[in-house]
């Protein structure tokens, strides 16, 4: 059976940057699923068309990390048809062995309900933004206002809404180093490693 590791939680909040650590670290695969969504939001026109037609190299644009992408994601991840063509790809992944790694904002509550670990990764807004806007060049009030209303649009949205999972761990990264935050991710899955 393959170890699943699900990492949920609100924008640029770390999910990306532990989920490569672990997948690296225990051979597992990543899927980082907001990827999918942007992607959607860039190709433009009908959002369930552009879900269902989704090519790999669709993930490759160079324009899909910016603020306008993942507000334009944001706003096709609300709609349930869309979200429905998605789900199939993504269990299917998660389902790879030796294990898989998927972050998102729904894999421990809709995609991987059954996940051996689910990380729920959080930061304050202002340490989020801040972040955010060294990695893409962008100004830092911007990015905290883009953050805000893209995590208000997630958690509210009625379909697979932004929340942690009944039995998710949550990691607070805002006083963490990467490798802080990384280390005790590794320790949650070697705890759950010598249970299963
Ligand atoms: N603990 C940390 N300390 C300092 N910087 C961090 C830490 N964790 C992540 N970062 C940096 O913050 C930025 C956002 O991290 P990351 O991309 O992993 O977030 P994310 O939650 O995956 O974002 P998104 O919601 O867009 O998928 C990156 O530049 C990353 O290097
Ligand atoms: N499982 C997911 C993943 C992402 N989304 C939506 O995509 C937006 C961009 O995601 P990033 O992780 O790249 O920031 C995000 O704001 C969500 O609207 C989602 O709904 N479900």
């Amino acid at each position: 059976m393959p170890f699943t590791i699900a990492i949920d939680g609100p924008a640029a909040s770390g999910k990306g940057t532990i989920a490569r650590a672990l997948s690296q670290r225990f051979g597992f695969h990543h899927l980082d699923t907001g990827l999918l969504y942007r992607a959607v939001g860039a190709k433009g026109g009908d959002p369930l068309s552009a879900a269902r037609e989704l090519q790999p190299g669709d993930l490759e644009r160079s324009d899909l990390r910016s603020n306008e992408a993942g507000q334009a994601a944001s706003r096709v991840a609300a709609i349930a048809e869309v979200r429905a063509a998605l789900v199939e790809f993504q269990r299917s992944f998660a389902r790879t062995e030796p294990g898989a790694v998927l972050d998102g904002r729904d894999i421990g509550t809709v995609i991987c309900p059954a996940a051996e670990l689910k990380l729920y990764v959080i930061a304050s807004d202002e340490v989020r933004a801040s972040r955010r806007a060294a990695e893409i060049g962008a100004d830092a009030a911007e990015t905290l206002a883009a953050l805000r209303e893209r995590d208000a649009r997630d958690a509210a949205r009625a379909t697979a809404p932004l929340r942690p999972a009944e039995d998710a761990v949550t990691l607070d990264t805002t006083e963490m180093s990467i490798d802080e935050a990384v280390a005790q991710a590794i320790r949650l899955v070697e705890q759950r490693q010598t249970r299963s």
